[in-house]
């Protein structure tokens, strides 16, 4: 299968400090790829880079095969709206100025479908068309995930970028939220970065798994590989640990 997304001997450094040492991975269409690691392993890092948020020191990010930082400008305008993110906070994510109209909405230029669009991207994750109206505060956190997912579908991504994406949120909305994750990813085809220091999220989610060990991929294959006979001693402390 070719990769929709690739991180190919990708390094990045911050205040002089080497935080990506030549990181290649690959992101199939329509499959999760959980990346696992210690705190500061450089797993949001790597999210930024693969998102085109931030762009390498050295190496290439990917996207069908295009250089991110080389594409033309037409090609990145195409691209950009194909590779979209989610955060750990749902609450801080939301302009609470604006409506969830507006924040659904805001990537799309005023057209004649955009309503409509709108409606649709809520109804995809479980809102009201009467959500519309209405401001942040008035949703719970697992709510506001989903209006933040309304608003990464809204542009018709390929790849979405789940930084520690339901971290936030109690076991029981967890659950709902990822489900509807998975979902989305069978109607769509979508595929998955997704971050987690949770491994029974992980596990849920992930068909392949890479293994960040202080900014190094030690390790990385198949979800039913990596977590069940890992080869690597970081590994093995990563998931003794976490249980
Ligand atoms: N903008 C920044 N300013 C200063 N240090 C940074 C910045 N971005 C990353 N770092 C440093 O880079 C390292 C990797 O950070 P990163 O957030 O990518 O790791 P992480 O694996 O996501 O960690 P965590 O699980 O704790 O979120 C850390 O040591 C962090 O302090």
């Amino acid at each position: 299968m070719t990769p929709i997304l690739q991180a190919r001997n990708v390094t990045f450094a911050h205040s002089g400090r080497q935080i990506l040492h030549t990181v290649s991975l690959d992101v199939l269409p329509s499959q999760t790829l959980g990346v696992i690691g210690a705190s500061g392993s450089g797993k949001s890092t790597l999210c930024r880079l693969l998102s085109g948020l931030i762009p390498p020191d050295e190496g290439k990010i990917l996207y069908q095969g295009q250089d991110l930082a080389t594409a033309s400008r037409a090609i990145r305008k195409k691209i950009r709206p194909a590779i979209q993110m989610i955060f750990q906070d749902p609450y801080g994510a939301l302009d609470p100025r604006q409506t969830v109209r507006e924040i659904v909405g805001e990537a799309l230029n005023p057209a004649p479908d955009r309503e409509a669009r709108i409606l649709a991207a809520l109804a995809e994750v479980g809102l009201s068309a009467e959500s519309a109206a209405r401001y942040p505060k008035a949703f719970s956190g697992g709510q506001r995930q989903r209006i933040a997912i309304a608003r990464t579908l809204i542009t018709r991504p390929s790849v979405i970028i789940a930084d520690e994406a339901v971290s936030a949120l109690d076991v029981s909305t967890q659950a709902i939220v990822l489900n509807l994750l998975l979902d989305l990813q069978q109607k769509h085809g979508l595929a998955y970065v997704f971050v987690s220091h949770d491994l029974a999220v992980i596990r849920h989610m992930s068909h392949h798994i890479a293994v960040l060990e202080q900014g190094r991929i030690v390790e990385s294959g198949l979800a039913s590989i990596v977590l069940n006979a890992p080869t690597r001693p970081e590994t093995r402390a990563l998931l003794e640990n976490s249980f």
